[in-house]
C-alpha cells in the first residue's frame, strides 16, 4: 500500500451500493482502489441483487445504519478521500452530505449514479434536486455520463458543444472539476475522430479532453465506478485533478480492452480491474490523446 508523506497508509472510502455480480458498485470500487495500492473502505447504502443481465432487486439500507458505518470508519481508520456512488434516496444523500460537512474533507469525488445499464433506476427521481443542493457543493470532482449531465443541468444535450455548456453549468453548482464521460456519446459527436471515446474535463475555467480508442465491446458494466474510483485513488495518492483523470483514463481503457474476451456472465460483462496501472498517462502513445489549445496530441501537463 502507498503511504502519505506523513507515513500513514493512504485510505479511501467509497459510499455506494453493493453489486452482487461484483462488476460495479462497492465491489468495482474496492478492486480498483486495491489495484492502485490504496487502502479501500466501504459504507453501503444499498444491496442490489444484480448480475450482468440486469438488476433483479434493490434493498435500501436505513439512513441511521449508513450514519453508523460512516462513524465506525471515521473514528478508527480515518479517511483521506471519499468517493460516492449509488446513494438511492433523499435521506441517504442528506445523511452523507451532513457527515461530509462535519468532517470537512476536501477530496470528494461524486459519481452521480442514476440508472443501471439495463435501465433500472438506482436513484429516486425526486432525489436529484437534493443531490444538486447538498452534495455538489461538497464535491471536488463530479463524473456524470451524458444522461446524468442532462439530469443535473436540466436540459437535453444534443452534441459535443452542449457537453461544454453542461459542464460549465454543473460546475456552477459547486464542484471544482466536472468530467462529462464519453461512453454514451454517439460516434459522430467527435468530428475529427469518430472512433475515439472522449471524456471532457472542465476545471479552472479550462477544458481538457482525454481520449482513447473506443474498444468495440458490450462488456462495459462498471466502467463508471471503475473510472471514478481510479480518479479517487490517484487524488488520494496526491496527484493533481488532471493527472488523476489521465491515469484513470489509461486504466479504464486497459480494463475494458482486457474484458473484451473474458467469459464472466452472459450479459454486459464487467470490466477487468486487474489491468496494470500505467506508470504515467502517455498522451503521445498510439491509444491515448489529449486535446488542448486547438490540437490533438499535445502534452497533458
Ligand atoms: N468502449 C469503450 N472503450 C474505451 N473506453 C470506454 C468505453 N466505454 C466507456 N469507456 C470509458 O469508461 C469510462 C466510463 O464512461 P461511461 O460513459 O461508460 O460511464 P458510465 O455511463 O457511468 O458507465 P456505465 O455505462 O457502466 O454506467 C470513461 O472514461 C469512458 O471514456
Ligand atoms: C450497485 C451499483 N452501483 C453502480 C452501478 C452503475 O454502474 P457503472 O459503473 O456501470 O456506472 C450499478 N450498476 N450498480
Amino acid at each position: 500500500m502507498i503511504r502519505t508523506d506523513q507515513g500513514h497508509v493512504v485510505r479511501a472510502l467509497t459510499i455506494a451500493g453493493s453489486d452482487s455480480g461484483g462488476g460495479a458498485g462497492i465491489q468495482a470500487d474496492l478492486k480498483t482502489m486495491h489495484q492502485f495500492q490504496v487502502y479501500g473502505m466501504s459504507v453501503l447504502t444499498s444491496l442490489t441483487a444484480q448480475n450482468t443481465n440486469g438488476v433483479q432487486g434493490i434493498y435500501e439500507v436505513t439512513p441511521e445504519f449508513v450514519r453508523l458505518q460512516l462513524e465506525s470508519v471515521y473514528t478508527d481508520l480515518g479517511i483521506d478521500v471519499v468517493k460516492t456512488g449509488m446513494l438511492v434516496n433523499t435521506k441517504i444523500i442528506h445523511t452523507v452530505a451532513s457527515f461530509l460537512r462535519e468532517i470537512d474533507i476536501e477530496k470528494v469525488v461524486v459519481d452521480p449514479v442514476m440508472v443501471a445499464k439495463g435501465g433500472t433506476p438506482l436513484l429516486r427521481q425526486e432525489s436529484v434536486e437534493i443531490l444538486k443542493d447538498e452534495l455538489l457543493p461538497l464535491a471536488m470532482v463530479i463524473t456524470p455520463n451524458v444522461v446524468e449531465a442532462e439530469e443535473l443541468c436540466g436540459y437535453s444535450i444534443r452534441d459535443f458543444e452542449d457537453c461544454h455548456r453542461a459542464a460549465i453549468d454543473i460546475a456552477a453548482l459547486g464542484p471544482r472539476a466536472v468530467i462529462v464521460k464519453g461512453g454514451h456519446m454517439p460516434p459522430d459527436w467527435i468530428k475529427d475522430a469518430p472512433n475515439l471515446v472522449v471524456d471532457l474535463v472542465y476545471v479552472g475555467g479550462e477544458f481538457t479532453y482525454f481520449a482513447s480508442e473506443r474498444v468495440d465491446t458490450y462488456k462495459t458494466h462498471g466502467t463508471g465506478c471503475t473510472f471514478s474510483s481510479a480518479i479517487t485513488s490517484m487524488l488520494a495518492r496526491g496527484a493533481s485533478i488532471l493527472e488523476s483523470v489521465g491515469m484513470a483514463k489509461a486504466f479504464i481503457y486497459e480494463a475494458v480492452k482486457r474484458a473484451k474476451t473474458w467469459d464472466v456472465g452472459a450479459g454486459h460483462g464487467p470490466t477487468d480491474q486487474s489491468a496494470p496501472i500505467p506508470a504515467r498517462f502517455e498522451p503521445m502513445s498510439s491509444a491515448f490523446y489529449v486535446f488542448r489549445n486547438g490540437r490533438w496530441n499535445e502534452e497533458s501537463r
